[in-house]
Parts: C-alpha cells; sequence; structure tokens
C-alpha cells in the first residue's frame, strides 16, 4: 500500500488557514487533520482534543523530552507542537493528514519529509491581513502588532514552498487546495 501524503498548511496568523482548513476537511472528509500541542490559552469555543491539546508549560516540555513531538516552534509567547505517532500512523496506513503550522515548524517538518507537500497561504494584501486578525477580535492590540511584525519574517520565507495559494474567497482557496492534492497523488501513482 502506498503511504499518504503529509501536506502542511503554513501562512501568517489571520491569513485564514484554520478557516479553509475547516472548510476543505468539509469538502474532503477522508482528509486527517492533525490536532496540535501547545501552551496558549483556549479561547472561547475551543475544545480540548478537537482545536488544540491544552498543555502546560511542564506538560509541553515532558513531550519535547519523551520525543513525542514530530516539530515544536515558539511562537509569539507560546509553544506549539505536533503530535509524531498519529502523523506517522496516519500516513503509513495510506491516509492523508494535514498540518495546520507556522513557518518555523513547517521547515522543521521539510527536513524530516522532504516529500511532504508544502503549501502556503497569502492573504489579498497587507492590509487585508491586518484587517482579518483585527476583525476576529480574538488578540489585543500589541499582539496583533507583534503577529503583523512576524507575518512580514514568515512570508519572506514563502521560496521553501512548493505551493503558493492565495485566500482571496475561502471557496477558491479550497479548490486551488484540492487541486493540489489531486496533482499530488497523480505523482506519487506514476
Ligand atoms: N510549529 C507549529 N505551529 C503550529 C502548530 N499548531 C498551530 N501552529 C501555528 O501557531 C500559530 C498560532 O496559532 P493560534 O494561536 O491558534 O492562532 P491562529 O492560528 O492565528 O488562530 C499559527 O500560525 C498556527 O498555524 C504546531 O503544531 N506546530
Ligand atoms: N477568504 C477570506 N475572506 C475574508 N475573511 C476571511 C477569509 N478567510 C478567513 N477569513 C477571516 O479571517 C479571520 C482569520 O482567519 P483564521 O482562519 O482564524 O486565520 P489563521 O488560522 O490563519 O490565523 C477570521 O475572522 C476569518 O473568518
Amino acid at each position: 500500500m502506498s503511504k499518504g501524503l503529509l501536506i502542511v498548511l503554513s501562512g501568517p496568523s489571520g491569513v485564514g488557514k484554520g478557516t479553509v482548513c475547516s472548510a476543505l476537511r468539509k469538502r474532503v472528509p477522508e482528509l486527517v487533520y492533525s490536532v496540535s500541542a501547545t501552551t496558549r490559552q483556549p479561547r472561547i469555543g475551543e475544545e480540548h482534543g478537537v482545536n488544540y491539546f491544552f498543555k502546560s508549560r511542564e506538560q509541553f516540555l515532558s513531550m519535547i523530552e519523551n520525543d513525542q513531538l514530530l516539530e515544536h516552534a515558539q511562537y509569539v509567547d507560546n509553544f506549539y507542537g505536533t503530535p509524531r505517532d498519529f502523523v506517522e500512523e496516519t500516513i503509513n496506513s495510506g491516509k492523508d493528514i494535514i498540518l495546520e503550522i507556522e513557518v518555523q515548524g513547517a521547515l522543521k517538518v521539510k527536513e524530516k519529509f522532504p516529500d511532504g507537500v508544502f503549501v502556503f497561504l497569502l492573504p489579498p494584501s497587507l492590509e487585508e491581513l491586518k484587517d482579518r486578525i483585527q476583525g476576529r477580535g480574538t488578540e489585543n492590540q500589541a499582539t496583533i502588532d507583534h503577529r503583523m511584525s512576524v507575518a512580514l519574517d514568515e512570508i519572506n520565507l514563502l521560496e521553501y514552498y512548493d505551493y503558493a495559494v492565495v485566500n482571496d474567497q475561502i471557496d477558491l482557496a479550497c479548490k486551488r487546495i484540492e487541486s493540489i492534492i489531486i496533482a499530488e497523488h497523480c505523482k506519487v501513482r506514476k
């Protein structure tokens, strides 16, 4: 049996990764989603085990020590990481998995899985990016400013990705990613 695809969706905070990923999962129900661990506090409506595995700093550090994370990164003031076993078991069972992670982590995954499919989600403009972060209303002004400055550094790493997808409209961005997945499956079958 051939392995599933490991798809990494990255891009700056507020670009719409979460929104596009959930729309994509509805359209492609067989696509498995990797739930990350984080030390960030849950936002209203977020559930443990669904959106994230919410961990204390000590619990997170012990996951690193026990080699339970495929990659981890510090983003703004918190740690985020991808549980290793779930990803490996999913692709070994022939299913495709999508990781929605920031850029430093994506580059670490690329070192371990060079055959992964690395997709960078871009905003239509930086003004629109700021409007989306502000419009979501989940961060204070200092965090928004910090995330915007990190966003510029992140966009500079676009060259390390296989594909760039503009998230102008959610359904169009989803269709573009679906086309990428279909094309990558054709490559694997050759
Ligand atoms: N490296 C890494 N980044 C992650 C992981 N999970 C989430 N992230 C990224 O961490 C950043 C902050 O996530 P979050 O606080 O949920 O904010 P939001 O994605 O902007 O809503 C985003 O860029 C996420 O994609 C992970 O497991 N590893
Ligand atoms: N194509 C789009 N057009 C307009 N607003 C969008 C689009 N995609 C996402 N958004 C909005 O932008 C905000 C940030 O989206 P989110 O998915 O939380 O981003 P991320 O996960 O990249 O931080 C949300 O309020 C979301 O509804």
